[in-house]
């Protein structure tokens, strides 16, 4: 089993670069099923996750290629229907290829989605979405059947503005007879990234990054060249990583756009950042300052990926901060490994106080998923002492080397068996 271990105390300074986004790889790699074309994508992360997608690729018949940075996905030969439910389990995103493989061959068979533990993740805006789309979807020990001759554009009215479920409707709408329309869609990012890459290969979506989303059925995909946008959420750990240290960093290849919400929670707390084109400065405070609430909100409000780093933040801040995580009902997980380094945390619910405290102590700490993960190794660079953080496989689903960018750094971190 491997972990990190770290000696705190060490204040970051450096530039970096910020690499693709996770949560837009992972849409854009079920998408490339659908064509039967050849889609060269470059920029990806070398993610745990992005090596399920491609072993999922692998199994339904495509070819394919990478080299750690660039893909190469030939979805001609596909010739399976079926997703392997180990597979499917490892993540949350392997639910999009519902969407992807219908379009494609009106057919699959795969279960219910894993991915990190953060309270009860449903996908019944996607499958009211996809039955509104004339899909049958029998539902049986956990697996899901899926089939239709063609399907049809529907309008969709979302509930909530659900990422993966607005991403599965493009991907199912792409090819379909006539025009969807989503109302109430999510609008981060990497739904406008999806957008991007299906409109180069030939589809006819517009409308991402806004709440109406539009989808005209087409009938061919052609080959296609897309680099992936940078990831707002890396960026944002590692903005934290330099606040928390009081340290001086610059960080490239950043979408500025993507992270105002970030800049402006990480400036109340004190944090000082300059922003130059795709760049920005990061430069920690003596003494960080208490937020009195940040609520975690669908974009472009507060990340709720970014929620654990800043209770990480505020652990050590002077004052009293409250956090409402609004948008998952159970990701407080890190509170209690927070506290065994000495944070003073209570939880209520959806609601978190941090009393800040005069400082950390080093101890041994589990992950318990992704963004907790990375707030236990952000408490670990400045705990006094030795921390240890376990199940780090949490943390390498989204983060490529985080030990290896926070050494370049000059943290002292290293991963051992
Ligand atoms: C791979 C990927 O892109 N993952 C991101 C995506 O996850 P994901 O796409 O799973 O997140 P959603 O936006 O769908 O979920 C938001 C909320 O809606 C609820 N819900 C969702 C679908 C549904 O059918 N029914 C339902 O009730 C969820 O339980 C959750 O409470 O967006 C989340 C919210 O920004 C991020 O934290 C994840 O990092
Ligand atoms: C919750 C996350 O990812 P996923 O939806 O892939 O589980 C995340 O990236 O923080």
């Amino acid at each position: 089993m491997e972990k990190y271990i770290i000696n705190g105390g060490s204040r970051l300074t450096g530039e970096l670069s910020i690499s693709g986004a996770k949560n837009a790889v992972l849409p854009i790699l079920a998408a490339t099923v659908i064509g039967g074309n050849k889609s060269t994508i470059t920029n990806i992360p070398n993610l745990r996750d992005v090596q399920i997608m491609k072993e999922i690729l692998l199994t339904l018949g495509c070819t394919v290629e990478y080299d750690g940075s660039t893909m190469i996905v030939d979805s001609k030969p596909l010739n399976q229907i079926v997703v392997p439910e180990e597979l499917v389990r490892e993540m949350r995103s392997s639910i999009i290829l519902m969407g992807a493989m219908l379009s494609r061959t009106g057919e699959v068979i795969l279960s219910y989605p894993g991915g990190c533990e953060i309270g009860p993740r449903p996908i019944d805006l996607h499958l009211k979405a996809i039955r509104d789309m004339g899909a049958e979807i029998e539902e049986s020990h956990g697996h899901l059947h899926c089939k239709v001759t063609r399907l049809k554009g529907a309008e969709i009215q979302l509930d909530y503005p659900s990422v993966g479920a607005t991403e599965n409707i493009i991907l199912a709408g792409v090819k379909a007879e006539g025009t969807t329309i989503i109302r109430n869609a999510a609008r981060e990012p990497e739904i406008i990234d999806l957008q991007n890459y299906l409109n180069k290969a030939g589809a006819k979506v517009s409308g991402a990054g806004t709440s109406v989303i539009v989808i005209e059925g087409v009938d061919e995909f052609r080959d296609v060249n897309h680099s992936i946008i940078s990831d707002r959420i890396v960026a944002g750990t590692i903005m934290t990583a330099a606040a928390i240290t009081g340290g001086d960093i610059i960080i490239n290849n950043i979408v500025i756009d993507h992270v105002l919400s970030i800049i402006a929670k990480l400036r109340e707390a004190g944090v000082i950042i300059y922003t130059n084109g795709n760049s920005m400065k990061v430069m920690g405070p003596r003494k960080i300052n208490s937020i009195e609430m940040l609520q975690t909100l669908p974009y472009p409000g507060f990340p709720t990926d970014m929620q654990a780093q800043m209770m990480t933040l505020l652990t050590v801040a002077s004052g009293t901060s409250i956090i409402s995580e609004t948008v998952f009902e159970n990701r407080f997980k890190h509170a209690e490994e927070l506290a065994r380094m000495g944070a003073n945390i209570k939880t209520f619910g959806k609601v978190a106080v941090i009393k800040g405290v005069k400082e950390l102590t080093g101890a041994k700490t589990t992950a318990k998923d992704l963004r907790g993960g990375a707030a236990l190794v952000l408490a670990g660079l400045i705990a006094r002492g030795t921390t240890e953080v376990y199940d780090i496989y949490h943390i390498e689903r989204g983060y490529e080397n985080l030990h290896l960018i926070l050494q370049k750094l000059g943290a002292d971190i290293t991963k051992v068996n």
